[in-house]
């Protein structure tokens, strides 16, 4: 099942269909559902080239929507994607400029294909910050996309996993002041719902690349059990072969979540 040529300026790539992930060893019915992705590498994949990092961003964006596509060929239903930390916006105005740019872009370049391909769009992250025309272009794609349902993706712009659990805690701070609702109702369930990401799964497996082994402030939360891959590839270098081998390293793990195997007795 070769995936259809997009309209994008990114060039398709080659899917396998179910019984080729059989052929490659992968079992397509315990593949993740929700893959989170720390994209990191962009830098210093221009520096090796002598580039800016601008040229870094611009090729991890293809690798993004390499990504995308593949996602959605094997059945994941949710790819959450990085795109631009809290703490990004300390960066060179120039680089923040560009990135703005860039997600402005790809948001309208692939918007077509997301509405053929069945892509729901979503963005999570302190959204106030971005500039009008991304926050307009994002809420225009979100509304155009919301009833689409093979693959949601899922933009962190913006966005602090820290600063999300405080924006929780301070909305049922607010319900509690306001008699809707007792401290001791507060469980797990209820601070999820508080949550940016309350309409999604957890996910199964985080993919960080580049060689750094830290969450940087992703999805702290909701990372509680997700299986976690690391990869020195450099993210624009990620493509088919590195996402099959973090699919063979997670049907490789045994989830137990805290449970004792089986429930075995001791
Ligand atoms: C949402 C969207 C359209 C994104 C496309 C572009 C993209 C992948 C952006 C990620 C931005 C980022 C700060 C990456 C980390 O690379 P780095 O510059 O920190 O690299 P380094 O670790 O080598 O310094």
């Amino acid at each position: 099942m070769p995936l259809s040529n997009s309209t994008s300026s990114v060039p398709a790539v080659t899917v396998p269909a179910a019984e080729e992930l059989l052929s490659q060893g992968l079992r397509a019915e315990s593949l993740p559902r929700h893959v989170a992705l720390v994209m990191d590498g962009n830098s210093r994949w221009a520096a090796a080239r002598g580039l800016p990092p601008t040229d870094g961003h611009e090729h991890g964006m293809r690798a993004l929507m390499r990504t995308v596509r593949l996602s959605r060929a094997w059945g994941i239903r949710v790819l959450t994607a990085f795109g631009f930390s809290l703490e990004n916006w300390n960066r060179p105005k120039a680089e923040v400029d560009f990135l703005m740019a860039l997600i402005e872009r790809f948001i309208n370049d692939n918007l077509a294909e997301f509405l053929r391909e069945g892509t729901r769009l979503r963005i999570i992250g302190d959204r106030s910050r971005l500039p009008i025309s991304v926050q307009k272009t994002a809420r225009d794609a979100e509304e155009a996309t919301r009833n689409n349902s093979q693959l949601d993706l899922v933009l962190a712009i913006s966005y602090s996993g820290r600063m999300d659990i405080v924006q929780a805690c301070r909305n049922l701070a607010q319900k509690v002041d306001a008699k809707l609702l007792r401290p001791e109702d507060i469980d797990e369930s209820l601070f999820a719902d508080e949550l940016q990401t309350s309409e999604t799964s957890c996910p199964d497996l985080l993919i960080r690349t580049s060689g750094e082994l830290r969450l940087s402030n992703f999805l702290l939360w909701q990372s509680a059990y997700s299986e976690l891959f690391f990869t020195d590839t450099l993210w624009p270098d990620f493509g088919e072969a590195q996402y099959l081998q973090a699919m063979m390293a997670f049907q490789s793990r045994d989830r137990r979540f805290g449970r004792r195997k089986n429930n075995a007795a001791l």
